[in-house]
């Protein structure tokens, strides 16, 4: 048998604010790191070990792995940085407030820009300072793949070659994986593992800085999954 662990980041100050977040590079507050801290501190008492790291290039996945490192004593384990296991792009939503949003295209709308599987939010122009194309951390990033919006579709798109690509052959050369990332890259994910639905998986919601354990067996298909 195998072990995952995925960890959504602590809070950030955007989700403190109710914001639309996606590629933004926002940071935790206080309270998103302590959640961080105690997501090490339950993986450390449930007797929890990794041999590899995977996190996205924004700095709440990060440092809330550092955190979680850092109360499980293993700032030196190896870890991967790839940005396709970044948030789902928000589009032209990044920074606005949700319930100012809700109140101006109506509940309905926002929740399908936050859950739908298709739904794209409206996109970024090319030139707007949103936009990543000049953000030196995706220099390598061909630019044709680099998104001015996503549904979760496009995030299930990159998420799974990563997956497939790095993170599957870690596992099935026996090394156990942690993932620290996001609420919808994590969706994606955990979308992909169950073979949840396109329906189903709008109710699928990952709780800030709560480590999701999954047991998977040696064809890497889930034997059950369980928050710590
Ligand atoms: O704003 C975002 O980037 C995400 C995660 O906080 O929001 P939501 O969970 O609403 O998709």
């Amino acid at each position: 048998m195998h072990q995952l662990v995925l960890i959504r980041h602590g809070e950030s100050q955007w989700n403190l604010e109710n914001r639309f977040t996606g590629w933004v590079d926002v940071d935790l507050t206080e309270l998103g790191r302590r959640q961080a801290r105690e997501a090490g501190r339950k993986l450390k008492l449930a007797g929890l070990g990794f041999d590899v790291a995977f996190t996205s290039v924004l700095k709440r996945a990060i440092r809330t792995w550092w955190l979680v490192q850092d109360e499980m004593d293993l700032l030196w384990l190896p870890t991967e940085i790839d940005w396709r296991l970044n948030e789902r792009h928000y589009g032209a939503l990044a920074g606005l407030n949700k319930a100012e949003t809700a109140a101006i295209h109506g509940d309905e709308q926002v929740l399908r820009w936050r859950r739908g599987y298709d739904e794209l939010p409206p996109a970024l122009t090319r030139d707007d300072p949103r936009a990543s194309f000049a953000d030196p951390r995706y220099a390598q990033v061909p630019p044709a793949q680099i998104p001015l919006t996503e549904s979760l579709r496009n995030t299930v798109q990159r998420v799974v070659p990563v997956w497939a690509q790095r993170i599957a052959p870690a596992i099935r050369s026996g090394q156990r994986v942690v993932i620290s990332a996001h609420n919808n890259s994590l969706r994606a994910l955990v979308k992909h593992l169950d073979g949840i639905s396109d329906a189903d998986i709008m109710a699928v919601d990952i709780p800030n800085g709560v480590p999701l354990v999954y047991d998977l067996d040696e064809g890497l298909q889930p034997l059950r999954h369980y928050y710590l």
